[in-house]
């Protein structure tokens, strides 16, 4: 089975909210709330890619040395098998913007259960909450 490898953020705000991203229409999963991120590029570290995604995604910079590692991810999906860690970050320059037509919601802690995710993340959910 291929084995893609994601990485992905929770970015936490002076309040102690986790950013959450809604999937868009067209592609796969929509209308699921999942972290900011995306598929690591050839010769790309994992912090690399998170640099570039939030950029894009978010239009936000944030350093290496701000994120921190979490846990992971680690799923079965039907047509490849995801690897996916999550980082934790609370230090970005910019204001978070949804570059990409994006919903974004900042969830707190309690309520992260309200939001329906990918698979993947579900076991993401009471790690987070725990750590927060
Ligand atoms: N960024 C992100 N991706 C996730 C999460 N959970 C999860 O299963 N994924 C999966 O990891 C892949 C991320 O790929 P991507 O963000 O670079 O690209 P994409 O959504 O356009 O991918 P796709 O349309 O090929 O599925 C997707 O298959 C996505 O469904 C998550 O919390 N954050």
């Amino acid at each position: 089975m291929k084995m893609v490898l994601v990485s992905a953020v929770a970015l936490i705000d002076a309040d102690g909210r986790v950013l959450l991203a809604q999937r868009p229409e067209g592609k796969s999963m929509t209308g699921l709330w999942e972290f900011p991120g995306g598929k690591v590029e050839a010769g790309e570290t994992p912090e690399a890619a998170l640099i570039r995604e939030l950029d894009e995604e978010l239009g936000i910079q944030t350093h290496q040395s701000c994120l921190a590692p979490l846990t992971f991810a680690s799923h079965a999906y039907d047509d490849f098998h995801l690897l996916m860690p999550l980082f934790a970050c609370r230090k970005w320059e910019g204001i978070v913007s949804p570059q990409e037509g994006q919903t974004l919601a900042w969830a707190r802690a309690r309520d992260l259960r309200d939001y329906e995710m990918p698979p993947a993340d579900i076991p993401l959910i009471p790690i987070l909450r725990d750590w927060l």
